[in-house]
């Protein structure tokens, strides 16, 4: 590096940058005194070259500069590494080349506006990510903007020091990429700005106003992409859009803080993150106990008879019950729709047919019991304000009458009866009015259905002319056994996992979602697993198309229940969305992912074989357990040995829970303290390795991971395969089999010279 005719130039830049980052860190700190006095020193220290005098001047306006908490909290950390590549750019129109020099955080010279440090996410920084040099284009503010990029170059800043620069042309392989994979991980997601892929900057920057569906290979970024597909919303709309109205929804509790290490550092920590069930507890406040998705997929996994409550999840995800709730609340309709006239004390207050009309056609766009609230309140202004018209007019009424009795009848004590009694009249007339009036709303309003969520919930079981009907297309025995099934569920006041998304679309149509709970835009992690219903009461109750959904159908574990295609979503739920695919995976070394890839071979779902980015390590291994009750201090041996090579995570990973603990109970001993089994409620110790049935590793990853198989035996079966796969794509570098035989892995119909 050091002899690179830009290496003095780099250096300088560097120091400047870093200087020009202190001023405006001590202006934001000291005092105006200090200040100068530093400031002085600091540019005393530099050695300048041609630049000096506007260095100079720019270090001289940092401290103008005026910034939030936030601002110079990012600015203190970013000190260390302030950016991570450089263009040079010229403008179509401009005579001169300019150099721009790209960071995690944009840095203005306060007096010239012109960027010091240009911000990842920036319009102009998208040439950095995209093609390669020569002819370029970008769009900002809905304009093109042409120009021609001659140089690109990457940097390798750490502690504020240059460590290396090098430039990227066509034939140069990306080595900051191939650095970046062979690091060692420690449970967290990275942010990776500095190695974003053409393939995945088109996810990020893909078009922000619609949904956007993305189908990725195991460990292709999907989850890391979408993260930054949100910092890059929210830095583009920060003006009309605040962080909170961010959504993202993760599969487990598990998934959001190892997703939250990285939320941070790309500026996205005030989003809302939760997995789909909260979600839908925050919202409606259902309180039933819900039986997970998991727990359905365990019960399955473990008993053969389990096909029946497998088909009812399926049948409860798909967009046939979208048929049947809508069936269910065309009748729930009915009953809000009231005819009768508004009367209170013999007057007409509001026509029945206006009433209908404004159920119907006025309010369409409320839901159900926010219309009866609307109505409530017409009535409630409409009675006060013909109250006194109707006592004017009762009262006058009385008073022709008086005026008749007082001046017709000439008897006088037939005349003393009969004003008596008018007075009488008239008094308990007005009396009833004011009375009537007061209740008459109340009284009314008792026409409309007043009933919670969960008794609308169980009423679609409970009720045989509500079940029947909604249900009137469903075969007979599908019909009577998702009645038992739920009418079991809801005697133990439990529901399934599947029943949330009932639960949601009756509380959009019933009753919507509180604005504090509202969410704009809403990013969806692992979305194979989601069911088409799911998909339909997010939409329906946020409101929103604004969808950033990845997944990968390879990883499909809850089949049953999710998706078995984006195109049910593509063409029913949303509005002509963005469709992308990530093909690259950067996880995983070639060697491992040949092997996944040959499972994937066996699945249905016929997708591409995902391709690894060019890293070797070695080849996946297979250890028996055959006769062999020492296989627990092996299997230790063989994770020290690790440890000390520099590995950082390891898990175990077991088919089922209950094969976890049995995992457990044969290597406790020679981990004794290091080892743990996480189920859904426990929190990952650092440190420690860990024991994951298969369903909850998805999504995570790991340096070195362990597959064991004692009493569960992998079977060529879709779910089988499905698990097996997401298991084998968890490594970073290193897999390793542990079983009876080949076979309990599928290993047979893998190649065997991919394989030790
Ligand atoms: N452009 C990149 N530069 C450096 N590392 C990358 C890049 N893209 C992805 N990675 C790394 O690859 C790994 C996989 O990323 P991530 O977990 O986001 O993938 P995924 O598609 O969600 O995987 P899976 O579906 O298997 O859960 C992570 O360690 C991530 O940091």
């Amino acid at each position: 590096m050091k002899n690179h005719p830009d290496y003095l130039e780099e250096e300088e830049r560097l120091r400047f940058t870093k200087a020009y980052m202190d001023s405006v860190i001590a202006a934001q700190e000291t005092d105006q005194e200090t200040l100068k006095k530093r400031q002085e020193s600091t540019v005393a220290s530099l050695d300048f070259k041609d630049s000096s005098l506007k260095y100079q001047d720019m270090l001289n306006h940092a401290n103008f500069m005026q910034m939030s908490r936030e601002q110079l909290k990012n600015l203190k950390r970013l000190r260390k590494k302030p950016y991570f590549a450089r263009i040079n750019y010229q403008r179509k129109e401009k005579a001169e080349e300019e150099i721009f020099y790209i960071g995690k955080v944009s840095l203005f010279d306060r007096e010239t506006q012109q960027p010091i440090i240009l911000d990842w996410r920036s319009p102009l920084a998208n040439v950095y990510y995209e093609g390669r040099l020569g002819e370029v284009s970008y769009e900002a503010h809905g304009e093109t903007y042409e120009g021609h990029v001659s140089l690109k170059r990457q940097y390798s800043i750490e502690g504020g020091e240059l460590l290396d620069f090098q430039d990227i042309d066509i034939t140069t392989k990306d080595d900051l990429l191939q650095s970046s994979l062979s690091q060692n991980a420690d449970h967290r997601l990275t942010e990776i700005v500095s190695t974003i892929q053409e393939e995945q900057n088109r996810v990020i920057r893909a078009d922000l106003r619609k949904p956007i569906i993305v189908q990725g290979a195991a460990g292709s970024g999907k989850t890391t992409i979408a993260l930054h597909r949100v910092s890059y919303f929210l830095y583009t709309l920060k003006d009309i859009f605040h962080p909170y109205e961010m959504l993202i929804l993760a599969p487990n509790r598990l998934f959001i803080d190892y997703m939250k290490e990285i939320l941070p550092e790309l500026g996205v920590d005030q989003s809302r993150s939760t997995t789909f069930a909260d979600f839908v507890q925050l919202v409606t406040e259902h309180g039933f106990d819900v039986q997970t998705q998991h727990e359905t997929l365990m019960n399955a996994l473990e008993t053969q008879e389990n096909q029946k409550v497998l088909n009812i999840a399926e049948l409860k995800g798909s967009p046939q019950f979208e048929n049947i709730l809508e069936r269910y609340i065309y009748e729930i309709k009915k009953e809000f729709i009231v005819e009768d006239d508004f009367m209170v004390a013999g007057f007409r207050i509001v026509n029945g047919k206006r009433i209908k009309q404004m159920f119907l056609e006025d309010y369409a766009y409320l839901p159900y019991y926010k219309r009866k609230e609307k109505i409530r309140q017409i009535l409630m202004s409409d009675m006060r304000r013909k109250k006194k018209v109707m006592l004017d007019k009762m009262k006058k009424r009385y008073d022709d009458e008086l005026d008749k009795a007082m001046y017709g009848i000439k008897d006088p004590d037939k005349r003393k009866r009969r004003v008596s009694f008018l007075l009488d009249q008239k008094e308990s007339k007005l009396k009833e009015i004011e009375t009537e009036s007061k209740k008459g709303v109340r009284t009314y309003m008792k026409k409309f259905p007043n009933r919670s969520l969960n008794s609308y919930f169980k009423r679609l079981y409970q009720e045989d002319d509500t079940f029947y009907h909604a249900f009137e297309k469903v075969s007979e025995r599908e019909r009577e056994s998702i009645r038992k099934h739920s009418l079991h569920q809801i005697r133990k006041k439990k529901v399934d996992a599947e029943d949330l998304a009932t639960v949601l679309y009756l509380q959009a149509v019933l009753y919507g979602v509180e604005k504090d709970y509202k969410a704009k835009k809403v990013v969806i992690d692992e979305a194979q697993d989601y069911s088409y219903m799911e998909f339909v009461s997010l939409k329906r109750s946020l409101n929103t198309e604004l969808f950033t959904i990845v997944g990968d159908l390879a990883q499909g574990i809850y089949r049953y229940r999710g998706l078995k295609h984006w195109q049910s979503l593509i063409d029913h739920v949303f509005k002509a969305p963005n469709y992308l695919t990530l093909q690259k995976t950067y996880r995983t070394t070639i060697d491992i992912m040949s092997v996944a890839n040959q499972i994937l071979s066996y699945m249905e779902d016929d997708l591409p074989q995902a391709e690894p980015v060019v890293r070797r390590g070695e080849k996946p291994s297979f250890h028996s357990l055959k006769d062999d009750a020492n296989w627990g201090k092996r299997l230790y041996h063989q994770y020290t040995q690790l440890k000390e090579e520099g590995f950082k995570s390891f898990v175990i990973v077991g088919k089922t829970l209950h094969e976890c603990y049995t995992i457990y109970n044969e290597l406790e001993p020679h981990f004794s303290q290091d080892i743990q089994v996480i189920d859904d409620h426990e929190d990952m110790e650092k440190n420690k390795a860990v024991i994951l049935p298969v369903y909850l590793s998805k999504g995570l990853e790991f340096d070195c991971v362990f597959l064991v198989g004692l009493d569960d035996q992998y079977h060529q079966n879709e779910l089988d395969m499905k698990l097996l796969y997401v298991a084998m794509t968890r490594p970073l570098h290193r897999l390793y089999f542990w079983g009876e035989s080949h076979s309990t892995f599928l290993l047979d119909l893998v190649n065997p010279e991919t394989i030790n």
